[in-house]
């Protein structure tokens, strides 16, 4: 395996405060690989780093072989690199599929290009997206409430939606920031079952923040922990749970 995502001697601080300390990671082609650590150690910044979101100070992001530093998200998601959001506030107002059906195409320009020169193109995509929307949607399980307003979902069946929209894109890589939230457990078997066959089936690779350990261990392999904004150790979630620095920068004391 090679790695997709190439962390390179990032470092970011806000104000005087050193979040991201010159942190490497590599995220493996085809891996699902969690990101743990204790509350304020740096995960969710160095997330919107990678996703574009947010510049870094120092260091490089190589993607799939590209140096993508400080590229707009925009820009990744072109290139298959995304994360999933909270379906925004307008899109509430909308249907499950046809959230689906809004999610840009990769490759836009061509789309527009055919608006206004080939119409009867553009009206056998948007045939096409429908019906790619529908396998997503049955593939998630939310095939019932397909029609229904996203903001009437639950909070479980929106990032079952989420986790739909990165579908809609064929994304190579795919950050998931806290996925489990407030979803119970048995549509977070079902966002497990689903993560693992776009990983196995389809060949996404997953970088998940989760403070969910359950979700990890069934998950994940390797587990990174970031502590102080740079990595601590780095290993199957058996080797991180017996590892004595884990647990005190978890508990705040040693391992017995
Ligand atoms: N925009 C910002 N401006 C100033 N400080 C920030 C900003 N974003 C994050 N921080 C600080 O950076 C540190 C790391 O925050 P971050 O959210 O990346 O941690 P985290 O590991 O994701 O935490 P948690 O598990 O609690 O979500 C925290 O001390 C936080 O207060």
């Amino acid at each position: 395996m090679s790695a997709i995502i190439d962390v390179r001697h990032v470092n970011k601080a806000f104000g005087g405060l050193q979040v991201i300390n010159d942190c490497s990671i590599q995220v493996e082609q085809g891996s699902i690989t969690g990101l743990i650590g204790p509350n304020g150690a740096g995960k969710s910044t160095l997330f919107n780093i990678i996703a574009g979101a947010l510049p870094l100070d120092s260091g490089q992001i190589v993607f799939d072989g590209e140096d993508i530093t400080n590229q707009p998200a925009n820009t990744l998601f072109h290139k298959g690199l995304l994360r999933t959001f909270q379906i925004a506030h307008e899109f509430s107002n909308m249907t499950a599929l046809e959230n689906l059906m809004m999610v840009p195409p990769r490759q836009a320009g061509e789309n527009l290009f055919s608006t206004w020169f080939k119409p009867g193109l553009v009206r056998l995509e948007e045939a096409e997206v429908r019906r790619r929307a529908l396998e997503v949607i049955d593939f998630v399980g939310l095939h019932h409430v397909r029609n229904e307003l996203a903001g009437n979902l639950s909070g479980g069946q929106k990032k079952l939606l989420e986790l739909g929209r990165t579908m809609m894109t064929d994304a190579k890589v795919v950050l998931l920031d806290e996925i489990a939230a407030g979803v119970n457990r048995t549509l977070l078997g079902d966002l497990v079952g689903n993560i693992e066959r776009l990983n196995r089936e389809m060949g996404y690779t997953f970088l998940v923040i989760e403070h969910d350990m359950d979700m990890i261990a069934r998950l994940c392999d390797p587990v990174i922990v970031l502590a102080q904004g740079s990595v601590m150790v780095q290993g199957t979630i058996e080797e991180i749970q017996n590892n004595p620095e884990v647990i005190e920068a978890y508990f705040g004391s040693p391992a017995a």
